[in-house]
């Protein structure tokens, strides 16, 4: 049996809309997803021990059964249990770049990740709707981390419509260290302050999902304009981290000063982005928000918007 390395590229919300409830506690949205270069590298080999085994090099991960990747590897146990007989134990191995707890997608993409190894590595033939069933019952945004690109995603997050890849342009991500901001707190805080402002009636949210799909900011994803696109980046939970977490508003503040095309929190945060469109820009907005703000806990990467989904790395 072979072992596989695979690459797992986080991912921004260029657009997040909660549009209301839903029947099983979570929130019907309307997003843009985007994929990035900056990525995890997952590392699957079949094992001696009769068990799943997890090993990463970041504190913050959880090692244990709480591991988005080690559940999905569960998954697929459970899926398939006479194969899991037959070939026995799983050893996972998860480089972390992409920071932990940052609205990136981190988790999400470790468990695609392990799903594609898995059925690779057991030789299992699901094709991309069976993984995409797999991933959906895991997590909301499971199912784009395995497509990636670029794509307006409804329901809970896990229903996608791709879109015209976006790849052209470069992103500065800010974020910092001592803070993370659970999703789990940023929905609940969001309803208990918003849901007055929630749409009910199906027809309704049929409606605003439709009026996305053709909204101006598509178009311009459409058209690959960046000018556009920067002016048109959208985001309903900023306005409850932006406004529990000064410093992150700061990070906002300090990035809109600068040339940039835009600028946006990702998912729940509390990483910030800034769009740009060169690499160049990039690098030179990043060492001016370096200087302006001058903390060593805020983090900055430059990398840039990508077709993403899960891959095989080189050395696998
Ligand atoms: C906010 C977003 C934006 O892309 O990303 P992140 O900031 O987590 O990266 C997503 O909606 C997060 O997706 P994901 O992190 O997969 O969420 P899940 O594990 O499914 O759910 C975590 C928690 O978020 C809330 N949740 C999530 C999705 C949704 N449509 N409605 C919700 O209310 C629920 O409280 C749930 O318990
Ligand atoms: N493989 C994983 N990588 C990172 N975090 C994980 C993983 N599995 C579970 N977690 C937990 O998920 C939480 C959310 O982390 P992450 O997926 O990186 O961020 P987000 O949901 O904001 O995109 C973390 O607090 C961490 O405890």
């Amino acid at each position: 049996m072979h072992s596989y390395s695979l690459i797992a590229p986080a991912k921004i919300n260029l657009y997040l809309e909660i549009l209301g409830d839903r029947y099983d506690g979570f929130h019907e949205l309307v997003m843009i997803l985007q994929s990035i270069e900056l990525a995890d590298k997952i590392h699957i080999k079949p094992s001696d021990a009769e068990d799943i085994r997890l090993h990463c090099n970041h504190p913050q991960v959880p090692k244990d059964k709480s591991n988005l990747a080690y559940r999905a590897a569960k998954l697929i146990c459970d899926t398939f249990p006479d194969v899991y007989a037959n070939y026995g134990g799983i050893d996972l191995t998860i480089e972390k770049n992409i920071p932990v707890a940052a609205g990136l997608a981190g988790g999400s993409t470790n468990a695609a990740a392990v799903l594609v190894g898995l059925n690779l590595m057991w030789q299992l033939g699901l094709t991309h709707p069976e993984l995409q069933d797999l991933a959906a019952q895991l997590g909301s945004d499971i199912p784009f981390c395995l497509s990636g690109g670029t794509a307006i995603a409804t329901g809970r997050g896990e229903k996608l419509d791709p879109i015209r890849n976006l790849n052209n342009l470069w992103v500065v991500l800010a974020k910092y260290n001592n803070l993370s901001v659970s999703t789990a707190w940023a929905y609940q805080t969001y309803r208990q302050q918003y849901s007055q402002s929630y749409l009910s009636d199906p027809e309704d949210i049929k409606l605003r999902r439709a009026e996305v799909h053709s909204s101006p900011l598509v178009k311009a994803i459409i058209e690959q304009n960046g000018v556009k696109i920067g002016k048109l980046l959208y985001n309903d939970l900023e306005k409850i981290v932006l406004t529990h977490h000064s410093q992150v508003a700061q990070v906002k503040i300090a990035f809109a000063e600068l040339d940039v095309l835009g600028t946006m929190m990702s998912g729940s945060g509390p990483t910030v982005f800034a769009l740009c469109e060169s690499e160049q820009k990039a690098q030179q907005v990043k060492q001016q928000v370096e200087a302006s703000i001058s903390d060593p806990e805020l983090s900055l990467w430059v990398t840039k918007l990508s077709s993403g989904g899960i891959q095989l790395a080189d050395d696998h």
